[in-house]
């Protein structure tokens, strides 16, 4: 396999020589590794955390005793979560004058992913200066380009004090019913602390990796050392903190399961702290280049207002495929993307037919994918660790990760790199080991590095049950798909907001399109104060529409997905026919929703 590659020196050349690698060598090789990963359980081969491993879910951060009055009042709007989501529905609330809010969160504080995952390394992998919302309003610059998490936590605890959110918060509580009042024309909201809540409108954000998964390795619960998920770090166990020092682990052999990008950020610390490291492999990331920095003062002093958006709306439109005259954030993620506009400048672009088109993004993906595999050679010693850490997929098959010290941990001697694609990941815990290839790794610690259910909020899983007009529930209503007018709301469910992906928009840097979500749901319930409306709803024509808007203009993903080495972006190896975000992108969503507002949209879902 060659690997050596310069740019093509014309956009069509197919040439293997003209190119420097060979394109039908590499797409055999990668449906090679696909292969060589398919597990036919797609995801049932993963466990709920529940019954046994409940212990693996339990907030290390709080008080485990706490206990409350229930509550019995009536608000005007209820937020359910209090990550970034719910954060930005406050404060875009706030915004737009509504004073009488509740918001209800399961941790001991605000940050969602970010109260949650504290493990050592925890930092931004998307510029903070575009990542964390509201630093204009809040008049904050990161002091890191990649935020460490404390800070972002920081930030979210900053964003909850100044939009005065902490006031009317219930932490440590989770909604177990919302059940909608046709009467009072309101939602009697239930949690496990019995609180009896009325509220006028509900907002859910309820978030798409919040839940926890451990794989569905036999043994699991017989282990007798020490065990934990990286999303409920163990300090007391390690030692040290965020910021690495994990000094009790100095006489502790340890296995990291996984290496996604939680574990390519952990890695380094377990290297240098343990006295020893196995990571447990099964597909390895592609990790680029991450040159984090501190802000330069001078820089941040010179930001002018509107700098935030403007910054933010560069990156979305580059990393979604569109044209800007400069790139202001210039990183990993804006490069990869210029480098496929490279090969199709956009004046040609509307010309050219949709096949040469994919055509050429596919040769800027394999120049890419040959980088990051470069970087793999030229970092790690060992040839056979080499081979091991380099990805054999197209570049976004897999969450993209950054970092410029995880190769180079393979290089230390107390580290060890266990690949496990052969055997379908790791094959079984004993009591004192992790067993691959029917070798036993003796361990005093297993890590979890496993990632998260994704997609499942507790609506469409129906954890949270929902109760509508005539005690439909959601999960019914939706037998057959999802229905929603923009993804925010739904027939039958009147004054219930959805923040999320599902038949709105998505990209990398998620927080700005829950901002944008924010703002809109915002706007809506202004709009519905000021009209006096009786209550929010599309009618079932809007939501069929939207459902065929959604359908006609649905990314066909199929074909790339199902090249992918399995993991969570294609249903583990298993992908949908099509994607339930609208195709067209973000850039072009935010603008279909700002022309729905200004051109008199509200009229078809207030109901006055
Ligand atoms: N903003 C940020 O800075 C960060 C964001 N994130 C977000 O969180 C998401 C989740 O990341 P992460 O927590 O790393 O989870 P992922 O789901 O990305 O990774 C899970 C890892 O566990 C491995 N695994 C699963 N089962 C087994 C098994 N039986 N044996 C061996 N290995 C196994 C997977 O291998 P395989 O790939 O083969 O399935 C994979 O490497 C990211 O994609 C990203 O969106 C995470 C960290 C930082």
């Amino acid at each position: 396999m060659p690997t050596s590659h310069h740019p093509p020196t014309s956009a069509t050349s197919m040439d293997p020589e003209e190119l420097g690698f060979d394109p039908d060598a590499l797409r055999a090789k990668y449906r090679a590794e696909r292969d060589r990963r398919i597990r036919p359980d797609g995801k049932k081969q993963y466990r709920r955390i529940a019954g046994d491993l409940d212990s693996y879910a339990q907030d290390p951060y709080v008080e485990p005793e706490f206990t409350r009055e229930p509550l019995h009042d009536r608000v005007e709007v209820l937020v359910i979560g209090g990550g970034f989501g719910g954060l930005l529905a406050g404060a875009r609330l706030r915004q737009a004058g509504v004073r009488d809010i509740r918001m209800i969160e399961q941790g001991g504080d605000f940050g969602g992913t970010w109260y949650w995952n504290r493990y050592p390394g925890v930092q931004c992998d998307i510029e903070s200066y575009v990542y964390l919302p509201l630093l204009e309003e809040i008049g904050y610059v990161p002091r890191w380009r990649y935020a460490p998490g404390e800070e972002i936590r920081q930030h979210a605890r900053a964003i909850g004090r100044h939009f005065d959110l902490y006031r009317d918060v219930c932490f440590q509580t989770q909604v177990t019913e919302l059940r909608w009042d046709d009467t009072e024309l309101e939602w009697a909201v239930h949690t496990d602390r019995d609180d009896r809540i009325r509220a006028r409108h509900v907002v859910i954000s309820s978030g798409t990796l919040s839940r926890a998964k451990l794989p569905g390795i036999p043994g699991i619960e017989t282990f007798k050392g020490h065990t934990f998920h990286t999303s409920r770090w163990d300090y007391d166990y390690t030692g040290g903190d965020a910021g690495g020092g994990l000094h009790r682990l100095a006489d502790k052999r340890v296995a990291l399961i996984g290496t996604g990008a939680t574990a390519i950020q952990v890695v380094p610390h377990l290297g240098r702290d343990a006295e020893r490291l196995y990571v447990f492999q099964r597909t390895p990331s592609s990790v680029d280049v991450r040159g984090n920095r501190p802000t330069d003062p001078g820089w941040a002093a010179s930001l002018a207002p509107g700098w935030q958006r403007r910054r933010r709306d560069n990156f979305l439109t580059i990393v979604t495929g569109g044209q800007a005259d400069e790139d202001l954030v210039n990183d990993g993620w804006t490069s990869t993307a210029r480098l496929q506009q490279k090969l199709i400048p956009s004046d040609s672009y509307a010309d050219l037919p949709p096949q040469e088109r994919e055509r050429l993004y596919e040769i800027a993906d394999f120049q890419k994918m040959n980088g990051i595999r470069d970087r793999v050679d030229s970092t790690v010693g060992d040839t056979a660790t080499a081979e091991a850490l380099k990805p054999w997929y197209r570049y976004m098959c897999k969450r993209p990760t950054f970092s410029d010290t995880y190769l180079d941990t393979f290089n230390r001697p107390n580290v060890t790199l266990v690949d496990t694609a052969d055997h379908g990941g790791v094959e079984r815990i004993t009591e004192n080991a992790v067993v691959v290839g029917g070798v036993e790794y003796e361990v005093d610690c297993v890590i979890f590095a496993t990632g998260f259910e994704v997609g499942v909020s507790g609506v469409t899983s129906g954890f949270l049950p929902v109760h509508g007009r005539g005690g439909v529930t959601l999960t019914e209503a939706w037998r057959d798909g999802p229905k929603t007018l923009h993804g925010f709301y739904s027939h039958g469910f009147p004054n219930l907001f959805q923040l999320g992906p599902l038949q709105n928009a998505s990209s990398v840097n998620y927080v700005h399109i829950l901002d944008e979500q924010a703002i809109h749901v915002a706007e809506v319930l202004a709009e519905a104060r000021r009209r006096r409306a009786r209550y929010v709803e599309p009618t079932v024509e809007a939501e069929a529409a939207w459902r065929a808007t959604i359908r006609e203009k649905a990314a066909d993903l199929y074909d790339f997905q199902a090249e992918c080495t399995p993991g969570y972006y294609n249903n583990e190896g298993m992908p949908r026919e099509r994607s339930e975000s609208f195709g067209d992108g973000p850039i072009a969503f935010h603008e279909l929703l700002r022309r729905w507002r200004a051109d008199g949209g509200m009229d078809d879902v207030l109901v006055v």
